[in-house]
């Protein structure tokens, strides 16, 4: 079972393994004519401290607090996102970075259609740390994987250790898309969702859906069924 650091944010307590109601990367409901959403599961994943959980907080409730609890284990969000026609529900996994949960970190990744690699833009260490990320990712997790790189903790320039453009290249160069954030000002935070969200598997409501039809269907390839066509 996993368990949950954050007792100030609306974690729930949930096995990524079994209860989950929709376990593959990508379900789709048609609702009604109008209304169609798409649900991914998403994870962060990065070095203890870099600011997972504060990129979290802010994109879920707006919110930054200066001494924000190590998480143990992982914590589960959600939270909705217009993007063109269509709303995007994200399933938020907030892993712990530190390292004695590592072996954890699998259970969270593998049904994920996106992940968000944090580092922290004044520890060269985390830099490092998030490249171990980014080549287990590559060797174990979804192909399909959309994955974002985080140049968390913009708003300290004054210690910055990573510049921008060492980032830029090496996500270039690993097929990663890279944006330097900050939880603290909010800069950046909401964009790296949204361009997540843009470049997941494109939501297409269905021709003429009448009444309600739920697909649950891997990240790419097949093509939404409809049960009342
Ligand atoms: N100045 C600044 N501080 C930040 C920022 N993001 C997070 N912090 C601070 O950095 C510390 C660690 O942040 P967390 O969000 O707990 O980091 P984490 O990656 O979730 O850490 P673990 O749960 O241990 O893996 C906290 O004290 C935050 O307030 C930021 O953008 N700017």
């Amino acid at each position: 079972m996993a368990t949950i650091g954050h007792n100030n944010l609306n974690a729930k307590l949930v096995d990524p393994s079994t209860p989950f109601r929709f376990p593959l990367f990508l379900s789709q409901y048609f609702v009604s004519d109008d209304l169609f959403l798409s649900s991914f599961r998403q994870v962060l994943l990065g070095d203890m401290g870099a600011g997972k959980s504060s990129l979290v907080l802010r994109f879920v409730k707006g919110q930054f607090l200066e001494f924000q609890e190590s998480t143990i284990g992982a914590a589960f969000f959600s939270q909705t996102l217009a993007v063109n026609d269509a709303t995007v529900k994200f399933e938020i996994w907030d892993t712990a970075g530190q390292e004695r949960y590592h072996s954890l970190a699998p259970m969270y990744y593998r049904g994920a259609a996106a992940a968000i690699i944090v580092y922290d833009i004044t520890s060269l260490d985390s830099f490092t740390r998030a490249k171990k990320w980014v080549q287990e990712l590559q060797k174990q997790g979804n192909p399909n994987m959309v994955m974002a790189l985080a140049g968390n903790k913009a708003d300290l320039e004054d210690k910055r250790k990573v510049t921008a453009e060492e980032a830029r290249v090496y996500a270039e160069e690993n097929g990663l898309f890279f944006m330097e954030t900050s939880a603290k000002t909010a800069s950046n935070v909401n964009d790296i969702f949204y361009e997540i969200a843009k470049r997941l598997p494109r939501a297409q409501p269905a021709q003429n859906p009448t009444g309600m039809v739920l697909v649950d269907r891997p990240a790419e390839g097949t093509r939404a069924a409809s049960c009342c066509s």
